[in-house]
Protein backbone atom coordinates (compact mmCIF):
# COMPACT_ATOMS: atom_id res chain seq x y z
CA UNK A 1 0.00 0.00 0.00
CA UNK A 2 1.28 3.62 -0.78
CA UNK A 3 1.72 5.81 1.66
CA UNK A 4 -0.71 8.35 0.45
CA UNK A 5 -3.46 5.00 0.86
CA UNK A 6 -1.90 4.06 4.24
CA UNK A 7 -3.28 7.62 5.11
CA UNK A 8 -6.55 7.85 3.73
CA UNK A 9 -7.70 4.51 5.41
CA UNK A 10 -6.12 6.06 8.81
CA UNK A 11 -8.76 9.42 7.31
CA UNK A 12 -12.18 7.14 6.72
CA UNK A 13 -11.11 4.83 9.95
CA UNK A 14 -11.39 8.45 12.06
CA UNK A 15 -14.12 10.08 10.22
CA UNK A 16 -16.11 6.71 11.05
CA UNK A 17 -15.30 6.62 14.98
CA UNK A 18 -16.12 10.61 15.04
CA UNK A 19 -19.68 9.70 13.13
CA UNK A 20 -20.75 6.77 14.41
CA UNK A 21 -19.09 6.96 17.75
CA UNK A 22 -17.33 3.62 16.98
CA UNK A 23 -14.80 1.85 19.00
CA UNK A 24 -11.06 2.45 17.85
CA UNK A 25 -9.95 -0.78 17.90
CA UNK A 26 -12.58 -2.93 17.04
CA UNK A 27 -12.86 -0.57 14.01
CA UNK A 28 -9.09 -0.30 13.10
CA UNK A 29 -9.07 -4.17 13.22
CA UNK A 30 -11.91 -4.35 10.98
CA UNK A 31 -10.18 -2.13 8.61
CA UNK A 32 -6.96 -4.09 8.18
CA UNK A 33 -8.87 -7.16 7.24
CA UNK A 34 -11.57 -5.59 4.79
CA UNK A 35 -9.01 -3.41 2.88
CA UNK A 36 -6.35 -5.69 2.89
CA UNK A 37 -3.79 -3.20 4.39
CA UNK A 38 -0.31 -4.90 4.28
CA UNK A 39 1.49 -6.34 7.58
CA UNK A 40 4.00 -3.53 7.03
CA UNK A 41 1.56 -1.16 6.75
CA UNK A 42 -0.37 -1.79 9.61
CA UNK A 43 2.15 0.06 12.45
CA UNK A 44 1.42 3.13 10.35
CA UNK A 45 -2.18 3.26 10.36
CA UNK A 46 -2.15 2.31 13.97
CA UNK A 47 -0.73 5.32 14.75
CA UNK A 48 -2.16 7.78 12.86
CA UNK A 49 -5.56 6.57 13.61
CA UNK A 50 -4.74 6.61 17.83
CA UNK A 51 -2.30 9.57 17.53
CA UNK A 52 -4.52 11.70 16.17
CA UNK A 53 -7.85 10.48 18.37
CA UNK A 54 -4.82 11.01 21.63
CA UNK A 55 -3.85 13.99 20.97
CA UNK A 56 -7.17 15.41 19.04
CA UNK A 57 -8.07 18.63 21.41
CA UNK A 58 -4.31 19.90 21.64
CA UNK A 59 -4.62 19.57 17.70
CA UNK A 60 -7.80 21.25 17.50
CA UNK A 61 -6.15 24.21 19.90
CA UNK A 62 -3.48 24.39 17.73
CA UNK A 63 -5.68 24.34 14.59
CA UNK A 64 -7.84 26.65 15.93
CA UNK A 65 -5.66 29.55 15.92
CA UNK A 66 -4.40 29.29 12.27
CA UNK A 67 -7.79 28.81 10.85
CA UNK A 68 -10.06 31.20 9.33
CA UNK A 69 -13.25 29.20 10.04
CA UNK A 70 -14.09 27.90 13.33
CA UNK A 71 -13.40 24.68 13.33
CA UNK A 72 -17.28 23.04 13.64
CA UNK A 73 -17.63 24.81 10.65
CA UNK A 74 -15.18 22.86 8.60
CA UNK A 75 -16.70 19.44 6.87
CA UNK A 76 -15.78 16.77 9.23
CA UNK A 77 -13.51 15.36 6.89
CA UNK A 78 -11.42 18.43 6.09
CA UNK A 79 -11.01 18.79 10.01
CA UNK A 80 -10.06 15.27 10.51
CA UNK A 81 -7.57 15.59 7.82
CA UNK A 82 -6.15 18.68 9.33
CA UNK A 83 -5.61 17.10 12.48
CA UNK A 84 -4.48 13.67 11.36
CA UNK A 85 -1.45 16.21 9.19
CA UNK A 86 -0.62 18.26 12.30
CA UNK A 87 -0.53 14.84 14.40
CA UNK A 88 2.44 13.71 11.98
CA UNK A 89 4.06 17.17 12.02
CA UNK A 90 4.40 17.34 15.76
CA UNK A 91 4.51 14.18 17.12
CA UNK A 92 6.48 11.95 14.61
CA UNK A 93 9.80 12.58 13.95
CA UNK A 94 10.18 10.48 10.85
CA UNK A 95 7.94 11.99 8.60
CA UNK A 96 9.36 15.59 7.62
CA UNK A 97 6.60 17.93 7.52
CA UNK A 98 6.24 18.54 3.52
CA UNK A 99 5.83 15.32 3.20
CA UNK A 100 3.01 15.27 5.93
CA UNK A 101 1.65 18.81 4.13
CA UNK A 102 2.18 17.16 0.79
CA UNK A 103 -0.36 13.97 1.71
CA UNK A 104 -2.55 16.44 2.77
CA UNK A 105 -3.13 18.59 -0.02
CA UNK A 106 -3.39 15.32 -2.43
CA UNK A 107 -6.40 13.72 -0.32
CA UNK A 108 -8.10 17.07 -0.05
CA UNK A 109 -7.63 17.49 -3.94
CA UNK A 110 -9.18 14.01 -4.38
CA UNK A 111 -12.08 14.56 -1.86
CA UNK A 112 -13.23 18.51 -2.21
CA UNK A 113 -12.45 21.27 -4.57
CA UNK A 114 -9.62 23.64 -5.43
CA UNK A 115 -10.41 25.89 -2.50
CA UNK A 116 -10.58 23.63 0.10
CA UNK A 117 -6.90 21.97 -1.04
CA UNK A 118 -5.63 25.67 -0.90
CA UNK A 119 -7.11 25.87 2.76
CA UNK A 120 -5.83 22.63 3.86
CA UNK A 121 -2.55 23.66 1.98
CA UNK A 122 -2.50 27.32 3.80
CA UNK A 123 -3.07 26.43 7.26
CA UNK A 124 -0.37 23.56 7.73
CA UNK A 125 2.23 25.43 6.03
CA UNK A 126 1.54 28.72 8.23
CA UNK A 127 1.78 26.45 11.42
CA UNK A 128 5.48 24.85 9.84
CA UNK A 129 6.74 28.49 9.30
CA UNK A 130 5.23 30.89 12.07
CA UNK A 131 5.47 27.62 14.82
CA UNK A 132 2.73 26.13 17.74
CA UNK A 133 0.81 28.86 19.90
CA UNK A 134 1.66 28.28 23.45
CA UNK A 135 -0.24 26.13 25.55
CA UNK A 136 0.42 28.70 28.23
CA UNK A 137 -1.58 31.08 27.12
CA UNK A 138 -4.38 29.73 28.41
CA UNK A 139 -4.93 31.60 31.09
CA UNK A 140 -7.80 29.00 33.16
CA UNK A 141 -5.48 26.52 34.76
CA UNK A 142 -7.79 23.46 34.46
CA UNK A 143 -8.38 24.46 30.76
CA UNK A 144 -4.42 24.42 30.23
CA UNK A 145 -3.91 21.42 31.32
CA UNK A 146 -6.63 20.07 29.78
CA UNK A 147 -5.64 21.16 26.15
CA UNK A 148 -1.93 20.42 27.28
CA UNK A 149 -2.83 16.71 27.85
CA UNK A 150 -5.27 16.48 25.32
CA UNK A 151 -8.44 15.68 27.60
CA UNK A 152 -12.14 16.70 27.91
CA UNK A 153 -11.79 19.65 30.88
CA UNK A 154 -15.10 17.81 33.27
CA UNK A 155 -12.24 15.11 33.47
CA UNK A 156 -9.34 16.91 34.83
CA UNK A 157 -11.62 18.59 36.55
CA UNK A 158 -13.11 15.59 38.26
CA UNK A 159 -9.35 13.80 38.88
CA UNK A 160 -8.13 17.31 40.24
CA UNK A 161 -10.91 17.52 42.73
CA UNK A 162 -10.26 13.69 43.49
CA UNK A 163 -6.26 13.10 43.35
CA UNK A 164 -4.54 16.65 43.16
CA UNK A 165 -3.22 18.61 40.91
CA UNK A 166 0.41 16.39 41.02
CA UNK A 167 -1.44 13.00 40.32
CA UNK A 168 -3.92 14.15 37.91
CA UNK A 169 -0.86 15.74 35.28
CA UNK A 170 1.00 12.21 35.75
CA UNK A 171 -2.02 10.08 35.03
CA UNK A 172 -3.31 12.56 32.23
CA UNK A 173 0.67 12.74 30.77
CA UNK A 174 1.11 9.36 31.19
CA UNK A 175 -2.27 8.18 29.07
CA UNK A 176 -0.65 9.67 26.13
CA UNK A 177 2.30 7.14 26.20
CA UNK A 178 1.81 4.00 24.50
CA UNK A 179 0.41 1.19 26.14
CA UNK A 180 2.71 -1.44 28.15
CA UNK A 181 1.77 -5.09 26.19
CA UNK A 182 1.45 -8.20 28.63
CA UNK A 183 0.45 -11.73 28.36
CA UNK A 184 -0.63 -14.37 30.78
CA UNK A 185 1.31 -17.83 30.04
CA UNK A 186 -1.42 -20.82 31.02
CA UNK A 187 0.56 -22.59 33.23
CA UNK A 188 -1.05 -25.52 32.93
CA UNK A 189 -0.12 -26.17 29.67
CA UNK A 190 4.00 -24.79 30.01
CA UNK A 191 6.48 -22.60 31.84
CA UNK A 192 7.10 -18.98 31.12
CA UNK A 193 10.65 -19.92 29.61
CA UNK A 194 9.12 -21.74 27.26
CA UNK A 195 6.36 -19.82 26.11
CA UNK A 196 9.23 -16.78 25.29
CA UNK A 197 11.15 -19.60 23.65
CA UNK A 198 7.67 -20.57 21.05
CA UNK A 199 6.82 -16.71 20.77
CA UNK A 200 10.89 -15.98 19.70
CA UNK A 201 10.82 -18.98 17.03
CA UNK A 202 8.05 -16.75 15.58
CA UNK A 203 9.76 -13.79 15.11
CA UNK A 204 8.47 -12.16 18.92
CA UNK A 205 10.19 -10.43 21.28
CA UNK A 206 9.18 -11.08 25.00
CA UNK A 207 10.62 -11.02 27.83
CA UNK A 208 9.69 -12.28 31.89
CA UNK A 209 7.38 -9.77 33.48
CA UNK A 210 9.80 -8.27 36.73
CA UNK A 211 5.91 -7.74 38.73
CA UNK A 212 3.64 -10.97 37.96
CA UNK A 213 4.97 -14.44 37.97
CA UNK A 214 2.86 -15.84 35.11
CA UNK A 215 3.09 -12.33 33.17
CA UNK A 216 5.63 -11.31 30.06
CA UNK A 217 5.72 -8.26 28.37
CA UNK A 218 5.42 -8.62 24.80
CA UNK A 219 8.47 -6.11 23.62
CA UNK A 220 8.00 -6.80 19.58
CA UNK A 221 5.61 -8.20 17.37
CA UNK A 222 1.80 -9.15 17.71
CA UNK A 223 1.24 -13.11 19.46
CA UNK A 224 -2.23 -13.02 17.52
CA UNK A 225 -1.25 -16.28 15.21
CA UNK A 226 2.28 -17.66 16.69
CA UNK A 227 1.68 -21.44 17.63
CA UNK A 228 2.08 -20.16 21.20
CA UNK A 229 -1.05 -18.11 21.14
CA UNK A 230 -3.33 -20.57 19.10
CA UNK A 231 -2.21 -23.51 21.51
CA UNK A 232 -3.91 -21.75 24.55
CA UNK A 233 -0.09 -21.36 26.34
CA UNK A 234 -1.27 -17.33 26.15
CA UNK A 235 -3.56 -14.63 26.47
CA UNK A 236 -3.55 -10.88 26.28
CA UNK A 237 -4.04 -9.41 29.60
CA UNK A 238 -3.30 -6.31 31.42
CA UNK A 239 -0.90 -6.81 34.41
CA UNK A 240 -3.79 -4.74 36.42
CA UNK A 241 -6.45 -7.09 35.12
CA UNK A 242 -3.96 -10.33 36.11
CA UNK A 243 -4.01 -8.78 39.39
CA UNK A 244 -7.76 -9.80 40.10
CA UNK A 245 -7.14 -13.59 40.17
CA UNK A 246 -4.34 -12.82 42.81
CA UNK A 247 -7.32 -10.98 44.92
CA UNK A 248 -9.22 -13.59 44.75
CA UNK A 249 -7.25 -16.26 44.73
CA UNK A 250 -9.49 -19.45 44.19
CA UNK A 251 -8.83 -22.78 45.78
CA UNK A 252 -8.87 -26.35 44.05
CA UNK A 253 -12.43 -27.64 43.43
CA UNK A 254 -14.05 -24.67 44.65
CA UNK A 255 -17.42 -22.86 43.26
CA UNK A 256 -16.97 -19.70 41.86
CA UNK A 257 -19.05 -17.45 40.16
CA UNK A 258 -17.82 -14.42 37.68
CA UNK A 259 -20.62 -12.18 37.49
CA UNK A 260 -19.60 -10.05 34.42
CA UNK A 261 -17.27 -12.55 32.96
CA UNK A 262 -17.00 -11.94 28.95
CA UNK A 263 -14.83 -12.15 27.00
CA UNK A 264 -13.59 -14.45 30.13
CA UNK A 265 -9.84 -13.10 30.44
CA UNK A 266 -10.42 -13.37 34.07
CA UNK A 267 -12.73 -16.45 34.69
CA UNK A 268 -9.91 -18.11 31.97
CA UNK A 269 -7.36 -17.26 34.60
CA UNK A 270 -8.96 -18.26 37.84
CA UNK A 271 -9.69 -22.06 35.85
CA UNK A 272 -6.13 -22.05 35.34
CA UNK A 273 -5.09 -21.02 38.95
CA UNK A 274 -7.54 -23.64 40.03
CA UNK A 275 -5.41 -26.18 37.55
CA UNK A 276 -9.14 -26.38 35.68
CA UNK A 277 -10.72 -27.88 39.24
CA UNK A 278 -13.72 -27.21 40.28
CA UNK A 279 -16.68 -25.51 38.64
CA UNK A 280 -16.32 -21.61 37.49
CA UNK A 281 -20.01 -20.19 36.06
CA UNK A 282 -19.10 -16.94 34.05
CA UNK A 283 -22.47 -14.97 33.41
CA UNK A 284 -22.66 -11.88 30.97
CA UNK A 285 -25.60 -9.98 30.02
CA UNK A 286 -24.94 -10.05 26.06
CA UNK A 287 -25.34 -13.00 23.91
CA UNK A 288 -22.15 -12.51 21.78
CA UNK A 289 -20.10 -11.76 24.71
CA UNK A 290 -21.37 -15.54 26.32
CA UNK A 291 -19.73 -17.21 23.04
CA UNK A 292 -16.43 -15.68 23.39
CA UNK A 293 -15.97 -16.76 26.86
CA UNK A 294 -16.46 -20.35 25.61
CA UNK A 295 -14.01 -19.88 22.65
CA UNK A 296 -11.53 -18.86 25.09
CA UNK A 297 -11.80 -21.62 27.25
CA UNK A 298 -11.54 -24.26 24.39
CA UNK A 299 -8.37 -22.25 23.25
CA UNK A 300 -6.66 -22.97 26.63
CA UNK A 301 -8.12 -26.27 27.56
CA UNK A 302 -10.16 -25.02 29.98
CA UNK A 303 -13.50 -27.11 31.15
CA UNK A 304 -14.21 -25.98 34.32
CA UNK A 305 -15.91 -22.64 32.91
CA UNK A 306 -19.46 -22.65 32.44
CA UNK A 307 -20.82 -19.98 30.32
CA UNK A 308 -24.55 -18.71 30.92
CA UNK A 309 -26.77 -15.67 29.57
CA UNK A 310 -27.89 -13.85 32.39
CA UNK A 311 -28.02 -10.16 33.87
CA UNK A 312 -26.19 -10.62 37.10
CA UNK A 313 -28.92 -8.31 38.71
CA UNK A 314 -30.93 -11.34 38.41
CA UNK A 315 -28.24 -13.74 40.30
CA UNK A 316 -29.91 -13.81 43.40
CA UNK A 317 -33.09 -15.50 41.29
CA UNK A 318 -30.66 -18.40 39.75
CA UNK A 319 -28.63 -19.77 42.08
CA UNK A 320 -29.06 -21.07 45.62
CA UNK A 321 -28.26 -19.23 48.42
CA UNK A 322 -24.64 -19.45 49.47
CA UNK A 323 -23.80 -21.97 46.87
CA UNK A 324 -20.04 -19.84 46.09
CA UNK A 325 -17.09 -19.75 47.56
CA UNK A 326 -15.52 -16.77 45.51
CA UNK A 327 -17.20 -14.23 43.89
CA UNK A 328 -15.54 -12.00 41.67
CA UNK A 329 -17.44 -8.76 40.22
CA UNK A 330 -15.45 -7.07 37.68
CA UNK A 331 -18.00 -4.99 36.51
CA UNK A 332 -18.98 -3.00 33.60
CA UNK A 333 -17.28 0.65 33.91
CA UNK A 334 -16.44 3.94 32.14
CA UNK A 335 -13.25 2.39 31.35
CA UNK A 336 -11.23 5.98 32.17
CA UNK A 337 -8.04 3.39 33.67
CA UNK A 338 -7.56 2.35 29.35
CA UNK A 339 -7.74 5.80 27.68
CA UNK A 340 -4.12 4.39 26.62
CA UNK A 341 -5.45 1.78 24.74
CA UNK A 342 -9.04 3.60 23.99
CA UNK A 343 -8.70 7.16 23.40
CA UNK A 344 -12.14 7.44 22.14
CA UNK A 345 -13.26 6.41 25.87
CA UNK A 346 -12.16 9.96 26.67
CA UNK A 347 -14.53 11.81 24.25
CA UNK A 348 -17.91 9.47 24.24
CA UNK A 349 -17.77 9.50 27.91
CA UNK A 350 -19.91 11.40 30.20
CA UNK A 351 -20.22 12.37 33.91
CA UNK A 352 -23.87 10.57 32.98
CA UNK A 353 -22.30 7.41 31.82
CA UNK A 354 -20.74 7.35 35.33
CA UNK A 355 -23.60 8.18 38.24
CA UNK A 356 -25.20 5.78 35.73
CA UNK A 357 -22.67 2.84 36.18
CA UNK A 358 -21.97 3.49 39.64
CA UNK A 359 -25.85 2.36 39.87
CA UNK A 360 -25.80 -0.47 38.26
CA UNK A 361 -22.17 -1.62 39.85
CA UNK A 362 -24.17 -1.39 43.34
CA UNK A 363 -27.14 -3.31 41.51
CA UNK A 364 -25.36 -6.02 40.38
CA UNK A 365 -22.87 -6.33 43.72
CA UNK A 366 -26.16 -6.46 46.30
CA UNK A 367 -27.69 -9.18 43.88
CA UNK A 368 -24.73 -11.53 44.12
CA UNK A 369 -23.58 -11.14 47.85
CA UNK A 370 -26.81 -13.57 49.20
CA UNK A 371 -25.02 -16.53 47.29
CA UNK A 372 -21.70 -16.08 48.91
CA UNK A 373 -20.81 -18.64 51.23
CA UNK A 374 -20.24 -17.46 55.14
CA UNK A 375 -16.23 -17.33 55.13
CA UNK A 376 -16.34 -16.27 51.00
CA UNK A 377 -14.58 -13.84 49.35
CA UNK A 378 -15.79 -11.48 46.90
CA UNK A 379 -13.68 -9.15 44.79
CA UNK A 380 -14.98 -6.07 43.27
CA UNK A 381 -12.39 -4.82 40.16
CA UNK A 382 -13.18 -2.17 37.48
CA UNK A 383 -11.24 -0.54 34.79
CA UNK A 384 -11.85 3.16 36.04
CA UNK A 385 -9.68 5.57 38.02
CA UNK A 386 -13.15 7.56 39.07
CA UNK A 387 -13.42 7.39 43.13
CA UNK A 388 -17.60 7.20 42.24
CA UNK A 389 -17.72 3.71 40.75
CA UNK A 390 -14.64 2.11 42.72
CA UNK A 391 -14.10 3.14 46.69
CA UNK A 392 -17.81 4.88 46.80
CA UNK A 393 -19.41 2.05 45.19
CA UNK A 394 -17.95 -0.62 47.15
CA UNK A 395 -17.29 1.31 50.81
CA UNK A 396 -21.42 1.96 50.42
CA UNK A 397 -22.06 -2.09 49.81
CA UNK A 398 -19.60 -2.32 52.85
CA UNK A 399 -21.54 -0.09 55.40
CA UNK A 400 -24.79 -1.34 53.63
CA UNK A 401 -24.44 -5.07 54.67
CA UNK A 402 -23.71 -5.96 58.00
CA UNK A 403 -22.57 -9.30 56.93
CA UNK A 404 -19.85 -7.91 54.76
CA UNK A 405 -16.17 -6.59 55.74
CA UNK A 406 -13.09 -5.28 53.77
CA UNK A 407 -10.61 -7.75 53.49
CA UNK A 408 -7.34 -6.41 55.14
CA UNK A 409 -5.43 -9.52 54.03
CA UNK A 410 -5.81 -8.56 50.39
CA UNK A 411 -1.94 -6.95 50.53
CA UNK A 412 -0.75 -10.63 51.34
CA UNK A 413 -2.12 -12.17 48.50
CA UNK A 414 -0.99 -9.73 45.77
CA UNK A 415 2.79 -10.01 44.55
CA UNK A 416 5.40 -7.99 46.28
CA UNK A 417 5.64 -4.73 43.80
CA UNK A 418 1.94 -4.47 44.31
CA UNK A 419 1.74 -3.93 47.98
CA UNK A 420 1.99 -0.46 48.13
CA UNK A 421 -0.57 0.85 45.96
CA UNK A 422 -2.60 2.94 47.37
CA UNK A 423 -5.60 2.07 49.98
CA UNK A 424 -3.89 -1.58 50.03
CA UNK A 425 -3.76 -1.59 53.51
CA UNK A 426 -7.44 -0.55 53.41
CA UNK A 427 -8.73 -3.65 51.56
CA UNK A 428 -8.72 -2.49 47.78
CA UNK A 429 -6.16 -0.80 45.52
CA UNK A 430 -5.84 1.97 43.15
CA UNK A 431 -3.39 1.64 39.85
CA UNK A 432 -2.58 4.41 37.90
CA UNK A 433 -1.53 4.98 34.29
CA UNK A 434 1.66 5.55 34.07
CA UNK A 435 2.71 4.13 37.66
CA UNK A 436 3.29 0.36 37.22
CA UNK A 437 2.88 -0.15 33.46
CA UNK A 438 -0.34 -1.16 34.20
CA UNK A 439 -3.89 0.47 33.12
CA UNK A 440 -5.72 2.26 35.52
CA UNK A 441 -7.46 -0.22 37.42
CA UNK A 442 -9.33 -0.52 40.62
CA UNK A 443 -9.38 -3.86 42.92
CA UNK A 444 -11.13 -4.41 46.59
CA UNK A 445 -11.95 -7.44 48.15
CA UNK A 446 -14.55 -8.35 51.06
CA UNK A 447 -15.35 -10.82 53.01
CA UNK A 448 -18.46 -12.83 54.57
CA UNK A 449 -18.66 -12.75 58.38
CA UNK A 450 -19.31 -16.32 59.65
C1 LIG B 1 -15.31 -5.23 32.39
S1 LIG B 1 -16.15 -6.29 31.35
C2 LIG B 1 -15.68 -7.86 31.95
C3 LIG B 1 -14.35 -8.32 31.48
C4 LIG B 1 -14.06 -9.77 31.89
N1 LIG B 1 -14.19 -9.96 33.30
C5 LIG B 1 -12.69 -10.21 31.44
O1 LIG B 1 -11.76 -10.17 32.23
O2 LIG B 1 -12.55 -10.60 30.28
C6 LIG B 1 -17.77 -6.19 31.93
C7 LIG B 1 -18.71 -7.18 31.29
O3 LIG B 1 -19.93 -7.08 31.99
C8 LIG B 1 -20.99 -7.34 31.09
N2 LIG B 1 -22.20 -6.82 31.73
C9 LIG B 1 -22.69 -5.57 31.73
N3 LIG B 1 -23.81 -5.51 32.48
C10 LIG B 1 -24.02 -6.75 32.97
C11 LIG B 1 -25.01 -7.33 33.80
N4 LIG B 1 -26.01 -6.59 34.29
N5 LIG B 1 -24.90 -8.65 34.09
C12 LIG B 1 -23.89 -9.40 33.59
N6 LIG B 1 -22.95 -8.91 32.77
C13 LIG B 1 -23.00 -7.59 32.49
C14 LIG B 1 -20.54 -6.68 29.81
O4 LIG B 1 -21.16 -7.29 28.71
C15 LIG B 1 -19.03 -6.93 29.83
O5 LIG B 1 -18.71 -8.06 29.08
Amino acid sequence: MKQGNVREAALDVLIKIEKNQAYSNLLLNETIKQSKVLEKDVPLLTELVYGTLQYKRTLDFYLSTFSKKTLNKLDLWVLILLRMSLYQMVYLDRIPDRAAIHEAVQIAKKRGHQGISGMVNGILRSIQREGLPNIDSIEDPVEKMAVGTSHPTWLISRWLDQYGSERTELMAKANLQHPTYSARVNLLKGSVVDAILSLEQDGIESKKSDQIPESIIITKGSIIGTKAFKEGWLTIQDEGSMLVAHALSPEKDQMVLDACAAPGGKSTHLSERMQNTGKIISLDIHKHKVGLIEQQANRLGLTNIHANLLDARKATENFEKESFDRILVDAPCSGLGVIQRKPDVKWTKTEEDIFRLSSIQKDILDSVWPLLKKGGRLVYSTCTVDLEENNHVITSFVSSHEDALFDRDLKDRLPESFRDCLNVDKGMIQLFPGEKGTDGFFISAVQKIN
